[in-house]
C-alpha cells in the first residue's frame, strides 16, 4: 500500500530530527502525562528500555541540583505566557553518575485562536562538548586575568625598583633628573621660583672605616628618613643623588624659604644619634647643605641648578661642615641671603 502524505511527513520529520541530533518529546498539559518520551536522551545517559519508562515520569530526579530551579522557571515562564518559547540548558545525571549537559527547546502547541494549546512539544539535544569548551575557555580567561594581574604587579614593582634607590627607598638619580626637568619647565611656564638642596653627610667615610659598611648604610638610611619626612607630598622631590648625598627639590620656593628648610634640616640631622653596633654604639651625624634657587629667565636649566647647589655644598664643606651655603640664581644681579646663626659653630647659613 502506498504511503500516505501524513506518514511521509512523519518520516521526513524523523529524518530531520535524527540528522540534527534532536530528541522529540511531548507532554499533555491537561493530564500531565508524557505522550512522547525523549528516549534518545535516556539512551545516551545509559538507561535501559525499562528504566526509561519509569525515568521519564521522574525526570526531575535526574537534574543537577544547581540547574533544577532554572528548568522549573523556564517551564513556568512559558506556560504562563512570559516567554514565547521554552528554552533552557541543564545537566542530567547519567546512569554511571556523570553529569551531561543538554538543552531543551519547546513550545505550547495545538491551540486554536484564543484557546491555549494543550501540549508542550519540544526537543532535547546534547550540548556537552560545547559546554566543556565554554568551561575551558572561562578557565583560560580566568587564568589569563590572574596572569595579567600578576604582570601588572610585577611591572609596578619593576617601575618602583627602576625609579627608587634600593637602600633608602628615595627616588634615585635618574628619577630626580626626569622629575626635576619637568619642574624646571613648570617654573619657566608659570614664573615660580624653584629651589634645590644638596645635603651631604659629613666625614661619612670615618663611619664606614670605624664601624663598617653596614653601619654606614644605617646612617645613610637615618638621614634619608629625615629628608623624606620634610617632603611636601605631591610637591617636593627627595632623592638619593649618590653615596651619602641627597637632593631635595622645592618647587615654588624662593631662596630665603629654601634656606630656612635647609637650616632646619641641618639642625634636625644634628640631633640624630644612629645605632651602629651590636653593643649599642651610637654615632652623631651632621650634614653640609648647598642651596640654589632658580627664577624664571635665569638662563639655567635643571642640571645647572644641581651644579650650583653642588658648588654651594663644596663651600659649606670647605668652611668647616655642618653648615648651609646658598647660591641665588636670580636673573637680576645676584642677591645674597644671609640668615645669621650666631654662636652655633660650625653650623649656620652662609651666603655664597
Ligand atoms: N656604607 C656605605 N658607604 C658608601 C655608600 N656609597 C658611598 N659610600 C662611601 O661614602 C664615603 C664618602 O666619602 P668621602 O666622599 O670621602 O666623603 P666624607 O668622608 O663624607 O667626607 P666629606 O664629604 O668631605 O665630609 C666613601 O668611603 C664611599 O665608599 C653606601 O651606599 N653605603
Amino acid at each position: 500500500m502506498a504511503m500516505g502524505e501524513a506518514d511521509l511527513n512523519k518520516e521526513r520529520l524523523e529524518l530531520a530530527l535524527e540528522a540534527a541530533g534532536l530528541d522529540l518529546w511531548e507532554n499533555d498539559l491537561i493530564t500531565g502525562n508524557v505522550t512522547r518520551k525523549a528516549t534518545k536522551t535516556f539512551e545516551e545517559l545509559g538507561f535501559s528500555e525499562d528504566e526509561i519508562v519509569s525515568g521519564v515520569q521522574d525526570i526531575y530526579g535526574l537534574f543537577h541540583p544547581d540547574d533544577i530551579d532554572t528548568v522549573r522557571k523556564a517551564v513556568a515562564d512559558h506556560l504562563t505566557g512570559v516567554t514565547p518559547q521554552y528554552r533552557c540548558e541543564f545537566r542530567l545525571r547519567s546512569k554511571s553518575g556523570e553529569w551531561v549537559w543538554f538543552a531543551n527547546y519547546g513550545r505550547i502547541m495545538d491551540g486554536h485562536g484564543e484557546t491555549r494549546g494543550k501540549r508542550l512539544i519540544g526537543v532535547t539535544f546534547n550540548i556537552h562538548d560545547r559546554k566543556c569548551r565554554e568551561t575551558e575557555i572561562a578557565q583560560i580567561n580566568q587564568q589569563l586575568t590572574e596572569q595579567n594581574r600578576l604582570l601588572q604587579q610585577l611591572n609596578a614593582s619593576l617601575e618602583q625598583l627602576a625609579a627608587n634607590d634600593s637602600l633608602t627607598g628615595l627616588s634615585n638619580r635618574r628619577t630626580l633628573m626626569e622629575l626635576g626637568a619637568k619642574e624646571y619647565k613648570r617654573t619657566e611656564r608659570f614664573g615660580h621660583p624653584l629651589s634645590l638642596l644638596v645635603a651631604d653627610i659629613d666625614l661619612f667615610k670615618t663611619v664606614n672605616d670605624l664601624y663598617g659598611h653596614l653601619a654606614g648604610d644605617r646612617v645613610i638610611c637615618a638621614v634619608a628618613q629625615v629628608c623624606a619626612a620634610r617632603k611636601r607630598s605631591g610637591v617636593d622631590i627627595v632623592a638619593r643623588f649618590g653615596g651619602e648625598e641627597f637632593v631635595i627639590v622645592l618647587p615654588e620656593t624662593d631662596g630665603p624659604s629654601a634656606l630656612q628648610v635647609a637650616e632646619s634640616l641641618r639642625r634636625e640631622v644634628e640631633t640624630l644619634l644612629v645605632c651602629v653596633g651590636d653593643e649599642g654604639q651610637e654615632v652623631a651625624v651632621t650634614v653640609s647643605i648647598g642651596v640654589a634657587t632658580l627664577h624664571k629667565g635665569s638662563g639655567m636649566d635643571f642640571e645647572e641648578l644641581v651644579n650650583r647647589a653642588d658648588k654651594a655644598l663644596y663651600r659649606a664643606k670647605e668652611s668647616g661642615r655642618n653648615t648651609v651655603h646658598c647660591v641665588d640664581a636670580h636673573p637680576a644681579p645676584a642677591r645674597v641671603h644671609v640668615l645669621p646663626n650666631p654662636g652655633e659653630a660650625p653650623g649656620g647659613v652662609v651666603a655664597a
